[in-house]
Order: C-alpha cells, then sequence, then structure tokens
C-alpha cells in the first residue's frame, strides 16, 4: 500500500522547523518511523543551486526552475522511494510553498504566476494527502526570525502578508487537504494539536 504524505507550510518564521524537530522525537509519532524530509533539500546539487540563488539576486523566474528542479530530485530520490515502501512522509516545505512565493515573486514576469506555477507541477508531482498550515501574521514570524539570526531575502512583512494570503487562499480551495494551525500560541500547545491531528489521520487511512 502507498504510504502517506504529510507537509508542514508557512510564511517564514511560522515555526515549521521547531514542529518538526519536536514531532520527530514525539513517542507517539516515532512508533510510525515517519522519514522526516524538507525543501529545500539540504546537501544536494539542487539544495545548494537553490540556497545559493535565494543568497543573490537571482532573477525569479530561474529561481523558480530551480526550486522546481529540487523538487523533482526530492521526489525521485526521497518520497517517492519511501511512499512505494508504505512509509509516511513528513516534508518541512513543499509544493505550496513553490504556489504561494513564487506566486508573488513571479508577479513581475506573468499574468496568473499562481495558476502557471501550479500547472507547472500538475502531471507529475504527488499532492499531499494532509498539509498543515502553520498561519501567522508577518509582524510576528519576522520578529522570531531576527532571533534565530539568519536573513533570507523573502523576510519582508509586505512580501510575506502577500504570500500568507495565497496560503489561506489554498486551504480554502481545497479544505479537504489542508488544516490551519493557529503558529502563534506556544510550540508546545502547536506540537500537540499537530501529532493528535496526524494520529488521527493515521488511524482513519
Ligand atoms: N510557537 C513558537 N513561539 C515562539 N517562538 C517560536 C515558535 N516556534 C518557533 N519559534 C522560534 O521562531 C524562530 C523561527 O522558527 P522556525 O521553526 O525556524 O520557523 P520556520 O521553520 O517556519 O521558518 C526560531 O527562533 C524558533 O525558536
Ligand atoms: C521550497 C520553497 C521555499 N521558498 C522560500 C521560503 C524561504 O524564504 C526560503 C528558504 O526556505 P527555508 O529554508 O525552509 O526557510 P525557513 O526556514 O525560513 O522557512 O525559500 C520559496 O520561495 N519557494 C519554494 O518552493
Amino acid at each position: 500500500m502507498r504510504g502517506k504524505l504529510i507537509t508542514l507550510e508557512g510564511i517564514d518564521g511560522s515555526g515549521k522547523s521547531t514542529i518538526a524537530g519536536k514531532l520527530q522525537e514525539n513517542p507517539a509519532i516515532k512508533v510510525f518511523e515517519p522519514v522526516f524530509t524538507r525543501e529545500p533539500t539540504r546537501g544536494t546539487l539542487t539544495g545548494n543551486a537553490v540556497e545559493k540563488a535565494i543568497q543573490s539576486n537571482t532573477d525569479q523566474l530561474a529561481e523558480l526552475f530551480l526550486f522546481t528542479a529540487d523538487h523533482a530530485e526530492h521526489l525521485a530520490k526521497i518520497v517517492k522511494p519511501a511512499l512505494e515502501n508504505g512509509k509516511v512522509v513528513i516534508s518541512d516545505r513543499y509544493s505550496d510553498s513553490r504556489y504561494a512565493y513564487q506566486g508573488i515573486t513571479l508577479k513581475t514576469h506573468l499574468e496568473n504566476p499562481l495558476e502557471w506555477v501550479k500547472n507547472l507541477h500538475r502531471d507529475w508531482t504527488i499532492v499531499p494527502d494532509v498539509t498543515f498550515l502553520f498561519d501567522i501574521r508577518p509582524e510576528v514570524s519576522i520578529q522570531r526570525c531576527g532571533k534565530r539570526g539568519e536573513q533570507s531575502k523573502f523576510e519582508k512583512i509586505e512580501f510575506l502578508r502577500r504570500v500568507r494570503e495565497i496560503f489561506l487562499r489554498l486551504a480554502t480551495e481545497e479544505p479537504e487537504r489542508f488544516i490551519i494551525i493557529d503558529a502563534s500560541r506556544s510550540p508546545e500547545y502547536i506540537e500537540k494539536e499537530v501529532a493528535e491531528k496526524i494520529l488521527e489521520f493515521l488511524s482513519r487511512n
């Protein structure tokens, strides 16, 4: 039987990586021996290219293709093999990040970037079974990012406000796939809620 694909999405600093780390240590989740993974991938040819691109002034269309190449590599090497082995896969960011972020960055290049980027994925990506959207105001998430130390060129309030809007629109369009999480609460509370929802989903499917 094909495994299950669970993704964590949200704007920078919404707490996805923190919760992914907590889920890895959560005894009830550990029972399922999930494969924890992320996009952009780390330490790969495509992941390194993405990292360089987002630290520089790369053309937005070129950037989209680098992120998408990284997604293809991620699917081929990690996600597909794990799902074929019946595994539960939990990915910190996935295709919805491209729809939301590049849906904004490509507004200077394309008339309807969101639909265009979705179409680019349509015939070969694997749609997640469940997507947790970590929803938070950018004013709060940016402050958290400041504390983390790193600075990504995407960490600007006005930009993230628009990215957040697309994420919320995607969630409205596919209510059966998305679970919206109030990411402004404490990590402990969020971990409990996400873990419960994952266990509930896995027991039903
Ligand atoms: N629920 C939370 N409340 C307060 N601070 C948080 C919370 N979750 C994460 N943080 C802090 O905010 C920063 C960004 O969190 P992180 O998990 O890296 O976000 P993301 O992976 O979504 O970019 C980190 O410094 C982290 O310690
Ligand atoms: C996966 C992906 C990430 N991004 C952006 C989101 C982040 O600002 C940046 C790097 O992702 P990531 O390392 O996950 O950042 P963070 O931990 O701050 O959430 O790349 C895209 O624009 N498109 C994509 O397809």
